[in-house]
């Protein structure tokens, strides 16, 4: 009780406890240089050099914790943050804010039919079963199909007020793919990634309900929101670092256009005189994915000592 109450004076910060996001989720916290020690089986965290906590929660259950408001900051999927908003009427926890995204955990919800049989479009599955895990964004989804079908009937009928054909949505925890071949299902809402799954169970994707990556949120409003701003610069920071990487190379200026055009920068590069007549160095942020590709054509057109170095940390606009 006297560590729950130790909480009091801190910002609350929900990390998922497990699964596919946790460890890139411990790598930003670590580039953030928030430093926190966790003790076996406790599932909340001091932080030792800021008035934060860490509390390791389900990636699921973390928009509800921070939809609640108690919890202020928190890492999870985009997936189930919508599913989390989609609550029809909107609840007192929903309205949950999207502050960065991570860039990782990139995944598609998506609505998934046997590959080989009669349903072909999302259209075709009104009216029949769904099983899934994310039943609040399917409930949407199809409920807005539903409503243009019937209203496709009344034309076609000279009627107005058709009764919709109500799609029914059932949840499972998980191997929702399972459903189809189980002859629960007609068709599954589910993620897809790799689409292994998805395939090794015979079935194929008609439409994408959500595109997700982790994301950062907070709640409506955060007890110390200069702390989240400070978290936030620092996340986005380590993001940018890991995006890019640090290009330096020696040019003639009179080859610097045509270098600049090749490393435009994020805003401008560097230029410095060279204790050379006629020469320049440059050094510019290069997107770590591009850096062969721009190498090799800096090398084409004349540049010289070309070095590239890791960024460990940034702060840029
Ligand atoms: N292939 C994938 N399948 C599922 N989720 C993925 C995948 N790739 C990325 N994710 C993201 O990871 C988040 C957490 O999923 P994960 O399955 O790791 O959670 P978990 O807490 O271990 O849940 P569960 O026990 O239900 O599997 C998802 O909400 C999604 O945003
Ligand atoms: O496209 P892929 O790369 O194959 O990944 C997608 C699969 O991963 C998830 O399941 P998970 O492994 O979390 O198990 P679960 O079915 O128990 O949720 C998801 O529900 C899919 O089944």
């Amino acid at each position: 009780m006297e560590f729950v109450n130790s909480l009091n004076d801190r910002l609350l910060f929900a990390v998922p406890k497990k699964g596919r996001l946790q460890q890139q989720c411990l790598e930003l916290l670590a580039g953030s240089d928030i430093k926190f020690h966790r003790h076996n089986r406790l599932d909340i965290a001091l932080v030792m050099n800021l008035d934060l906590a860490l509390v390791f929660l389900p990636a699921a259950d973390i928009p509800m914790y921070v939809g609640e408001g108690r919890v202020d900051l928190g890492i999870t999927g985009r997936d189930t943050c919508e599913e989390h908003e989609a609550a029809e009427p909107p609840t007192e926890t929903t309205g949950v804010r999207e502050l960065l995204d991570l860039e990782f955990g990139a995944c598609k919800l998506q609505v998934q039919v046997p590959e080989h049989g009669k349903i072909q479009t999302p259209e075709d599955l009104v009216g029949k079963n769904i099983v899934t895990s994310f039943t609040k964004l399917s409930e949407k989804y199809f409920r807005s199909l539903e409503e243009k079908a019937s209203q496709q009937n009344g034309q076609t009928n000279g009627e107005s007020g058709d009764k919709p054909l109500r799609t029914h949505i059932k949840h499972a925890g998980g191997s929702v793919e399972a459903a189809c071949a189980l002859g629960v299902a007609d068709g599954i809402v589910d993620l897809v990634e790799s689409g292994e799954t998805m395939r090794a169970a015979g079935l194929k994707a008609i439409d994408t309900v959500v595109e997700s990556t982790a994301i950062l949120i907070s709640s409506k409003h955060p007890s110390d929101p200069k702390l989240v701003n400070i978290i936030t610069n620092r996340i986005k920071g380590v993001i940018t670092a890991q995006k890019y990487v640090l290009c330096t190379y020696n040019v003639e200026r009179k080859n610097l256009a045509a270098a600049a055009k090749i490393t435009p920068g994020k805003r401008a590069p560097t230029v410095q005189n060279l204790d050379e007549e006629g020469w320049v160095s440059v050094s510019v942020m290069v997107g770590r994915k591009q850096i062969a590709g721009v190498m090799d054509d800096l090398t084409e057109m004349g540049a010289a000592d070309i070095l590239v170095t890791k960024i460990e940390n940034s702060r840029t606009t």
